[in-house]
């Protein structure tokens, strides 16, 4: 029997994990690396880590499942999406990283946007909006301000091809991250390149990796080099996988329009998987092709969501304890002795796509203890999850239930939280980590286990636990959710000086 190395690069750690054909996990290790933020809601990271932390995580997941190296078959990465690298012709990072969180090209995205070209069409039908994390804005920052730097990059890409270039050698895009996060249309003439050309960047076009390949293609075999540091052979073949939450679709079941998947770790993302696209204000954008072929994903999101409990960790000086704390969170009322917190310390992605929102906690007073905050921190991040689901309904696309992966289904409370918040049952399978699972399910239809994605789906997903929203809290939240409404326009009107908003 066939066995299966992944890992899920994510913000805070990247872990390895070892699977079978069933869906089993067997084995998993995590490894942390660095964020480095500041001013301007910056957030870098060195790539080198992230190669460090894949050797030591992969090599310590393989000896806890007790395989022998030699019946691995084949890897499959799921990272996170929009962190941008710039590469010099040897593969070697000549700047830190701009993680996806960093909404520093804000006056780019306006660039971007204000080009009203074609390839914008995911995004509003090309009325946008277009975010200061994605590809083309973040790496417009670079050729404005790092002159030198655009100049000498051989390479300029993403986290997920700057593993796959460490793994095999080859420049090779992901489908996954091209659609949703650098404008490429597969039904619209491919790269966007007369978007690049309009803000005067042709040359990122040669910088970009020439090749595409989708989800659970075939990328190459590990190269020597790869093979000798993580203890493997050269027969190992890398299959395609992508950003971290698209991926977790796959590892939730989240397949048939219709349904929902909220993937939450250092952010939260909300996907609908549709059969045409839907445009209207407060969606991100739908994207074809990028998971399942023949179908369209829909997509909102928050920036910072768990980044928001680590950053409260930080505060607390390492003393945070999140058993503890939700254990005395859970025996609180809904809206924590009149706390409410707008969750947009890193900006807010989604409905309003504004990079200089920020974050706020509201109605403190001495009594407030840290439980209070976490707390209002959960509930203010499943208020802003309500919000996207409400533009995504008024646009036509309403699920039925919420079926949640990643850091937050840690907590049985946050769980509770996001059923009573949205008014939905929540759903877990019985593996949360979503993006593993679904780079499992990558490597094994690679691998020519499953014909399709779906098969593997169905032979690897198992369900799990489900909680339902709980009558007298959703009401008492329906309350609270309309002063977090009225928050935004407030505090934008302060930051703006004053003006309504
Ligand atoms: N017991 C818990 N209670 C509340 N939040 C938790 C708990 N365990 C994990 N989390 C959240 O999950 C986040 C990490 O999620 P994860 O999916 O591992 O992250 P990433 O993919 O961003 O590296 C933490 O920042 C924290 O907010
Ligand atoms: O999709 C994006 C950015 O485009 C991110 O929210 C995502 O990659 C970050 O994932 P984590 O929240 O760290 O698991």
């Amino acid at each position: 029997m066939g066995y299966f190395l992944t890992a899920d690069g994510g913000t805070e750690s990247l872990r390895a994990r070892v699977y079978d054909l069933s869906g089993t996990c067997l084995g998993s290790v995590a490894v942390p690396y660095e964020t480095r933020f500041s001013a301007g809601a910056r957030a870098e990271q060195n790539p080198e880590d992230w190669w460090n932390a894949f050797v030591q995580a992969s090599r310590g997941a393989i000896s806890e499942a007790r395989v022998d190296p030699a019946a691995i078959e084949a890897i499959t990465l799921a990272t996170t999406s929009c962190t941008v690298v710039a590469l010099d012709r040897n593969g070697k990072a000549l700047r830190p990283a701009i993680i996806w969180m960093d909404v520093r090209a804000n006056a780019e995205a306006d660039a971007v946007l204000a080009t009203g070209d074609d390839a914008l069409i995911s995004n509003g039908g090309g009325k946008g909006p277009v975010s200061a994390e994605w590809m083309i804005p973040k790496a417009l920052w670079i050729a404005r301000n790092e002159p030198e730097i655009f100049e000498n990059a051989h390479t300029i890409c993403e986290y997920q091809d700057f593993m796959t270039m460490r793994l095999t050698g080859e420049r090779a895009a992901s489908l996954n991250n091209v659609t949703l996060r650098w404008h490429y249309q597969t039904d619209r003439g491919g790269w966007a390149r007369t978007l690049v050309e309009k803000l005067g960047l042709s040359a990122l076009l040669d910088k970009w990796p020439e090749r595409i390949v989708a989800p659970g293609g075939v990328i190459a075999n590990l190269s020597a080099k790869a093979a000798g540091e993580l203890g493997l052979s050269t027969r190992v073949k890398v299959m395609q996988g992508g950003a971290d939450a698209l991926i977790g679709m796959i590892g939730l079941g989240v397949a048939k329009p219709g349904q929902l998947a909220l993937i939450t770790g250092s952010s939260h993302l909300q996907f609908g998987v549709t059969e045409k696209a839907v445009h209207a204000p407060g969606v991100w954008g739908t994207y074809r092709d990028c998971v399942y072929p023949d179908r369209y994903i829909v997509e909102g999101g928050q920036t910072s969501t768990g980044s928001i409990i680590a950053w409260l960790g930080r505060l607390m000086n390492g003393t945070m304890e999140l058993e503890a704390l939700n254990r005395k969170a859970a025996a609180l009322e809904p809206g924590c002795d009149g706390l409410l917190v707008q969750d947009h310390f890193q900006g807010n992605r989604t409905p309003y796509t504004d990079p200089l929102s920020r974050g706020a906690i509201v109605g403190l007073t001495l009594a407030h203890e840290p439980h209070h905050i976490f707390r209002a921190i959960m509930e203010g991040i499943g208020f802003g999850t309500r919000a996207i689901l409400d533009a995504m309904a008024e646009a036509g696309y309403r699920g039925a239930e919420i079926t949640i992966g990643g850091g937050a289904g840690a907590s049985d409370l946050w769980l509770q939280i996001h059923a009573d918040t949205a008014g939905l049952p929540v759903c877990v399978p019985a593996s949360r980590d979503a993006p593993s699972v679904g780079a499992a399910v990558l490597a094994a239809h690679g691998a020519g286990h499953f014909a399709t994605i779906d098969d593997g789906i169905a032979a690897m997903v198992r369900p799990g636990k489900r909680i339902e929203p709980r009558a007298r809290e959703t009401a008492l939240y329906d309350g609270i959710y309309q002063q977090y409404r009225a928050l935004y326009p407030a505090l934008k009107s302060i930051r703006e000086g004053g003006k309504s908003a």
